[in-house]
């Protein structure tokens, strides 16, 4: 193992800025299933050697990838990716617990552009773990412009950091069918407490969907176009195709995926979750128009 180097793993929007962030202190790492002519770029065997890892791979495919890839060498792991998997309505916490165990993972959450980082702009991130160990190791690498806050309400952090990008999908859509700043801010409060209900099934924190990880990262998503799930939104308003509006994209919206793990598991456990299944309709293929008409009737 190459003690105390760190590596990202997933060289997208994210994997780069957490890269260029993570190299303000000390050197660091990259990896990706596609060569890039990034400094530091390493081949993954390399990365993978590196005690401190970094993983910015989009949520869909983390199974197949930890499955192909990942040995378990007593690495410390922070996870990036915000998003449930689709196929099995399953955390992604729960996915890395096959592989990882607890005391050597922790997760990313809060208002973070990808864009705004790679600027080196200030912003405050939380690193959710069970062990407190993992926050003060990871924590000591992050640069001055970044405050980092720990938190051990993984499942929390996790369900905020998911279905924030639905609510912005969402929150997209009321902005391209010009319904107005008031729809608009009652659509993001009211999936606040959607949100926050979906998550006390699954012993989540109140705290954390008011904090950085729920309230400060679907304030950031659902009011700006430098999300791109809120742009899938604004495209879905426009009547544009879903295919159409990810092909355009050309990189990850979780929440078109996440959506359906959400309504998954909401069907599952009996969760009344009205913005997330609209949502879920719409992309399916329900006009907006109508979708709205069913909001404020039930
Ligand atoms: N962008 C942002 O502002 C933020 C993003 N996130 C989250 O981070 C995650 C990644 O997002 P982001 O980097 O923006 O997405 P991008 O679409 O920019 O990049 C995703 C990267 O994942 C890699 N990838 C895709 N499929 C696979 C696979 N099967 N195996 C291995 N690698 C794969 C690709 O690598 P390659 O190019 O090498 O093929 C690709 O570059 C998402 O969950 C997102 O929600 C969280 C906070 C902020
Ligand atoms: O999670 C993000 C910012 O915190 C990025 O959101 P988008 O994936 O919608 O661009």
């Amino acid at each position: 193992m190459r003690k105390g180097q760190i590596a990202v793993i997933g060289a997208g929007k994210w994997g780069q800025a957490l890269h260029f962030a993570l190299s303000f202190k000390q050197e660091c790492f990259i990896s990706s299933r596609t060569k890039k002519d990034i400094k530091n770029f390493v081949d993954l065997e390399y990365a993978l050697s590196c005690e401190y890892l970094v993983i910015a791979i989009p949520a869909q495919e983390i199974r197949a990838w930890l499955k192909e890839n990942f040995k378990f060498n007593n690495q410390k792991v922070l996870v990036a990716s915000k998003g449930i998997e689709a196929s099995s309505g399953e955390f992604l916490n729960d996915i890395y617990a096959n592989f990882i165990p607890d005391k050597n993972i922790g997760f990313i959450s809060g208002p973070s552009f990808a864009a705004e980082v790679i600027k080196a702009l200030p912003c405050a991130l939380v690193l959710n773990s069970k062990s407190k160990d993992i926050y003060d190791e990871f924590s000591k690498f992050f640069p001055d412009f970044i405050k980092t806050y720990y938190s051990k309400d993984v499942i929390g952090a996790e369900i905020a950091g998911a279905y924030k990008n639905v609510l912005a999908i969402a929150s997209g859509i009321c902005e391209g069918l010009n319904l107005g700043k008031n729809a608009q801010a009652s659509l993001i409060a009211r999936g606040l407490v959607e949100m926050q209900r979906f998550g006390k099934h699954f012993k989540a924190k109140k705290a954390t969907f008011l904090g950085l990880s729920g309230a400060g990262d679907l304030f950031l998503t659902a009011n700006s176009t430098m999300s791109r799930n809120y742009r899938v939104g604004l495209g879905l308003a426009q009547g544009k195709s879903l295919k159409l509006i990810l092909e355009e994209l050309k990189e990850v919206a979780e929440g078109v995926q996440t959506a359906t793990a959400i309504e998954k598991l909401s069907n599952k456990y009996k969760i009344y979750t009205p913005i997330a299944k609209e949502v879920k309709l719409i992309l399916d293929g329900k006009n907006p128009k109508d979708s709205l008409k069913d909001l404020i009737k039930n």
